[in-house]
């Protein structure tokens, strides 16, 4: 465990060699006039006659959007797919928090104990105000009373107010209740009992991102709410693969708002990633279309495309991530092939809703949680682990470059516990 946490921290801090940065009049050159009549064009109005699908499903995206509720999703290992050049070597050099689309073997854990402390202590910190308003509610209630059907109650409706869920409250008074049922209970037992039963609702989404590197690019779309932390979070993972030696290209698919484009470019600068804008305004289903060409044609391992994620006009924001989604599999009937989407943790119940939103909408099979620094309302992300057993694969815990955790499911639930 330890040795996999050193390799959080070091990220970052060995920058990659100085990767050549894209002139950006040079970049935003490359995406073809609007005039002019593009292959874009061409695949857009097929796909508009066509019935809406998911990419690679036959299916209409409702029926596959409706399956994909009722069982929890899985990322399918691909076939033969690593990238030659990390073919031949034993542990591929990918960031922590990633993994490989094969069956890689299990990562070795060095047993030392000091760089693990420097990372819980900070997930700790971060969640601090969810776990101490917790802790210190749980207390008063135990205070010189034994364990009765009143005082299970009432911790129920206590850990549903911290945003848990009712089915992880339920666990939680379920296993309190047949340990000490008729006992004195104090505080640190019901923060124990509660981080082991919170890591078991965790422990099955907690899951390092997979990409398939025999893509070229592997294509990640990230969507979420506006102001969620898109593309702070974009400019994360870019820094953590391309520190790692992928070739990544950033595409500023929210072409919205001039800013977002603007703060994408700086990332791309940032992270020495190659970055592919348009105008404001522009279509960007064609934006993305043109930059999986590009990304494609460079021999880029990843793609990330921005989103908008305005929601005062859903319709319009369905329409348009569906039309991403689509036009993306016309140049691979599996891309995207992940699609993110980022939620902000300071919003508590309302991510619960937003994730039903995009799922719908975008075939989102992937998680990461922002602004988990500082919140009262870190709860949320195991209410929302189990409801809908999306994999979680980084946490947001600043804004700075270095800022965003893997996910880790027994970490995350001693730090909410308290423990
Ligand atoms: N404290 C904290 N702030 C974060 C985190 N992630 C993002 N932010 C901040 O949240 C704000 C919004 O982030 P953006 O990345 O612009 O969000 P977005 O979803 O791209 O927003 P739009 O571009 O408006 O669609 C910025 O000020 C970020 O610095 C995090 O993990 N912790």
């Amino acid at each position: 465990m330890a040795g996999f946490i050193k390799r959080i921290f070091s990220f970052g801090k060995e920058r990659p060699p100085e990767a050549e940065t894209p002139a950006p009049d040079a970049a935003e050159a490359e995406i073809p006039a609007e005039d002019e009549p593009s292959e874009f064009e061409k695949v857009l109005e097929e796909v508009e006659r066509e019935p809406e699908t998911v990419a690679g499903a036959e299916e209409p995206l409702e029926t596959v959007i409706s399956e994909s509720l009722e069982a929890a999703p899985v990322i399918e290992p691909a076939e033969e797919q690593v990238d030659e050049r990390m073919a031949g070597t034993d542990t591929p050099a990918l960031p922590a928090g990633f993994a490989l689309s094969e069956n890689e073997p299990e990562e070795e854990v060095e047993p030392e104990e000091a760089p693990r402390l420097t990372w819980f202590q900070r997930l700790k910190a971060g969640l601090s105000r969810t776990s101490s308003q917790l802790s210190l509610k749980i207390s008063a209630l135990f205070t010189k009373r034994k364990l009765d059907e009143d005082t299970l109650d009432e911790l129920e409706d206590l850990l549903i107010q911290s945003d848990l869920g009712v089915e992880t409250a339920m666990r939680i008074t379920g296993a309190l209740s047949s340990e000490r049922y008729g006992k004195d209970v104090s505080g640190e037992d019901v923060a124990r009992i509660m981080a082991a039963e919170v890591e078991k609702v965790l422990s099955p989404v907690a899951k390092p991102l997979k990409l398939d590197l025999s893509h070229k690019p592997h294509v990640i779309l990230v969507v979420g709410v506006n102001g969620t932390g898109k593309t702070t979070t974009i400019g994360k993972l870019a820094a953590k693969l391309s520190g790692a030696g992928l070739k990544v290209t950033l595409a500023a698919g929210d072409t919205f708002r001039a800013a977002a484009i603007e703060q994408l470019k700086i990332w791309a600068e940032r992270t020495g990633s190659d970055f592919i804008g348009t105008r404001l305004g522009a279509d960007a289903a064609g934006l993305a279309y043109d930059a999986f060409e590009q990304a494609k044609a460079k021999k880029s391992d990843v793609l990330i495309i921005d989103t908008a994620g305005r929601l005062q006009n859903k319709a319009e924001l369905m329409a348009e991530l569906e039309k991403i989604v689509r036009v993306l599999g016309k140049l691979d009937p599996d891309a995207p092939h992940t699609v993110l989407q980022t939620l902000d943790a300071t919003t508590g119940q309302n991510a619960m809703s937003q994730v039903e939103i995009f799922r719908n909408v975008a075939g989102v099979n992937g998680l990461i949680m922002t602004k988990l620094d500082g919140t009262a309302r870190g709860g949320i992300l195991v209410a929302i682990a189990a409801k809908h057993k999306l994999p979680v694969y980084f946490i947001g815990v600043g804004e700075g470059i270095d800022d965003l955790e893997p996910f880790e499911a027994g970490d995350f639930a001693k730090a909410i516990a308290g423990v």
